[in-house]
């Protein structure tokens, strides 16, 4: 995710390659985020806060207390920390870093790569109007970011933060579909690709309910409500509330170790 983070902001020139330095301990992880996004590395998180104005703390949930106790000697109201990770309270942090830690919590998603991220931040109580100025600029240039309040966040990480996960598999099992039919694997995967970015484009840009647009397609007794009518009897409306609801309680739980 912080590869997907650093390379999206450098392609949208929201800063420079030589601007971001990422700590990592594992070097093949470092090797693989230095060629991907061109920045420097370091094996050292001391030294990366050291040298930092602004902290991403982008490791799993689970490792986040062993991390943070680490570091907590060089962390302070100086610099800002921004914790990406999937669950773990704004409490959590301040509790280790102290309660004049300036932080912001953000639960982003990997299309931040190619600048349609979805994201979405909420504030700690030492976080100034500038902090979120700058917290809401960064994720925008990559995306959409909103402000929620952190009791929101778990929701956010079941529906967007993992969602691209689910787009993924809705892609590849409609160019399976269309495979079934008879069109090339290449054909199908693009046709299925750009028709749920055209659908969500026409979300965005339209304003117009979902349920309209899909009125719209779907002709008396053509192909559309053919279609819907398997949708309907998988129950795929009920799978995926029930999906969201998974992936946010998953979140709470990882928050809670
Ligand atoms: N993958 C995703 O789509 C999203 C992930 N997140 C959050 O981002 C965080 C990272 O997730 P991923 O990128 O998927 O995991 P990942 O496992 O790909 O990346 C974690 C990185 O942390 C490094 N690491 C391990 N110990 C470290 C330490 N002591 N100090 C510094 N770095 C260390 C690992 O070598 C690895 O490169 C998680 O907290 C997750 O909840 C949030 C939104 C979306
Ligand atoms: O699967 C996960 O736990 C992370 C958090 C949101 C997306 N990926």
């Amino acid at each position: 995710m912080a590869a997907a983070l650093a390379k999206g902001l450098v392609a949208a020139e929201f800063c420079k390659p030589a601007q971001i330095l990422a700590g990592d301990p594992i070097e093949a992880s470092r090797n693989s985020f230095q060629s991907a996004t061109g920045s420097t590395v370091a094996e050292s998180n001391s030294e990366v806060i050291a040298k930092s104005d602004v902290i991403v703390l982008a490791v799993k949930p689970q490792m986040m207390a062993e991390v943070t106790t680490e570091l907590k000697g060089d962390i302070d109201h100086a610099k800002l920390v921004v914790s990406i990770a999937a669950g773990v309270p704004i409490a959590t942090f301040t509790r280790t870093l102290g309660g004049d830690c300036r932080i912001v919590r953000v639960m982003p998603n990997t299309p931040c790569l190619v600048g349609a991220g979805a994201a979405a931040y909420a504030l700690g109580g030492q976080a100034t109007d500038d902090d979120a100025a700058l917290v809401e600029a960064m994720f925008a240039t990559v995306g959409i970011a909103e402000q929620v309040s952190e009791s929101l966040l778990d929701a956010v990480t079941g529906l967007s933060g993992s969602g691209p996960a689910y787009g993924f598999e809705m892609i590849e099992a409609l160019s399976d579909g269309g495979v079934a039919a008879g069109l090339p694997r290449e054909t199908a995967t693009r046709l299925a690709a750009q028709t749920l970015l055209g659908a969500a484009k026409m979300v965005l840009e339209t304003g117009e309910h979902p349920g309209q647009l899909k009125d719209a397609v779907t002709s008396p007794g053509g192909t559309t409500i053919a279609g819907l009518r398997e949708l309907e009897t998988g129950g795929l409306r009920g799978v995926l509330i029930d999906t969201v609801l998974a992936a946010s309680r998953r979140a709470t739980e990882l928050g809670q170790s």
